[in-house]
């Protein structure tokens, strides 16, 4: 591959979608390879059996035919290795190239230099040129199966022009010769739109994903939004339905933060909602929890595969540091609680997180009503949350 013309952040992904295109485009090579001899041999077959040449054409036969299968075969190998590796070396690919070029320069150049075939020779040189600007614009990607490509299928057609008696030699090598190079040229100009176009692809997925990554996002604290909460609730839902497992959620609310931010001003409020994001993370140490600014000063975190009253020591720790935590505005300390709704469920399928969410919100609510800086667990029985053993109460 041409490393100047792939920006080296992409080489991996680069190299990668090279390689896949290349072998789609091998396989459709591969049957025109074998389309062109049969094109090229049908037609005379019976004219040339008749003379005796049955054996020499039945080997060309055979030699073509193999080609193509090996070529099939590496290109099947090729994509087998891609399955497992991230960046796999493209040396199949060029193997299988290299082969269908030199088997067919090969033949060229016995059918040129045997006079029994001089009839086939306008017809070979035609079929030779095609094959060269077919491989060329379909290998023009990789400068190396461009090189490998010309210099086998041309060296021995130019051999075969030397040493035979060909009518109008030196006229058709040159016409080869500014064939070839013209179509080297052009294979350039290609090479070099296909990286460009590759890396404008590759700097758009990553600015997607960017951009998604951001959507995800609550500028503020750094945490995860709504949205996503929303989407992992649902996904994390659906896997306690199937893995028979529980999965608990805790809401949390700043209390009194309308007067917090009258008497410190909304900057010294933000602080807040950065230092309770801060905490309420730090205090969340498997991987699979989730932890989002569900609104305003309101938290939202996903327990899954957690108990309830795991879920409740966890809440409980997190509302005593909270408690304790403090922000210094110049001479004053500000202080402040949170408040906590808790539920949670061993879900079946007839189950929703919405369910599941509304009662947290109602467990929320009753903390607040019994005096806030509590842990409130909701009650399926009442339908109304209870106070459990929290000490905290202000
Ligand atoms: N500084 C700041 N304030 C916010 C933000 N989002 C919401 N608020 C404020 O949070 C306050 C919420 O007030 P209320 O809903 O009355 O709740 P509260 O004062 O916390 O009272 P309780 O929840 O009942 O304890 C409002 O004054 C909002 O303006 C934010 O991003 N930054």
């Amino acid at each position: 591959m041409d490393s100047k013309l792939v920006e080296p952040k992409y080489r991996d992904q680069i190299t990668r979608q090279l390689g896949d295109d290349l072998s789609r485009r091998s396989l459709i090579g591969t049957i025109v390879y074998l389309l062109i001899w049969a094109a090229l041999m049908l037609p005379s077959m019976s004219e040339l059996t008749n003379r005796g040449h049955n054996t020499a054409l039945l080997i060309c036969t055979a030699a073509v035919l193999t080609v193509s299968v090996l070529r099939l075969a590496l290109v099947l190998f090729y994509r087998e290795k891609a399955k497992k590796l991230n960046t796999p070396s493209l040396w199949p690919l060029q193997l299988g190239v290299f082969t269908s070029g030199a088997v067919w320069g090969l033949i060229c150049y016995y059918l040129i230099s045997t006079p029994a075939f001089a009839d086939c020779t306008m017809s070979l040189f035609v079929a030779t040129a095609g094959l060269c600007a077919g491989g060329i614009t379909s290998l023009a990607p990789s400068k190396e199966s461009v090189s490998i490509y010309l210099f086998t299928l041309v060296t021995p057609l130019a051999a075969g022009l030397l040493v035979a008696d060909v009518p109008r030699a030196t006229s058709i090598a040159w016409l080869f010769s500014i064939y070839v190079c013209g179509l080297y040229a052009i294979s350039g100009l290609h090479r070099r739109e296909y990286f460009s176009a590759l890396n404008t692809k590759m700097k758009l997925v990553e600015q997607t994903e960017r951009l998604s990554q951001l959507n995800t996002i609550d500028p503020l604290t750094g945490l995860k939004n709504r949205r996503f909460f929303e989407t992992q609730l649902s996904y994390e839902f659906k896997r306690a339905v199937r893995e028979e497992s529980s999965i608990a959620i805790i809401l949390l609310d700043l209390d009194y933060f309308k007067a917090i931010n009258d008497q410190f001003g909304h900057l010294i409020g933000d602080e807040c909602l950065k230092e309770m994001a801060r905490t309420i993370s730090c205090q969340l140490n498997r991987s699979l929890d989730i932890v989002a600014r569900y609104g305003g000063e309101e938290f939202a975190v996903i327990l899954p595969n957690t108990a309830q009253q795991d879920a409740y020591l966890l809440a409980d720790k997190l509302r005593q540091k909270i408690e304790h935590m403090s922000i210094k505005v110049h001479a004053k300390t500000v202080q402040f609680t949170a408040s906590f709704g808790l539920s949670t469920i061993i879900p079946t399928i007839n189950d929703s997180e919405i369910e599941l969410l509304s009662q947290a919100d109602i467990a929320l609510y009753a903390a607040k009503n019994n005096g806030r800086n509590r842990v409130e667990i909701f009650d399926p029985d009442s339908s109304a949350s209870f106070d459990l053993v929290c000490q905290g109460a202000v």
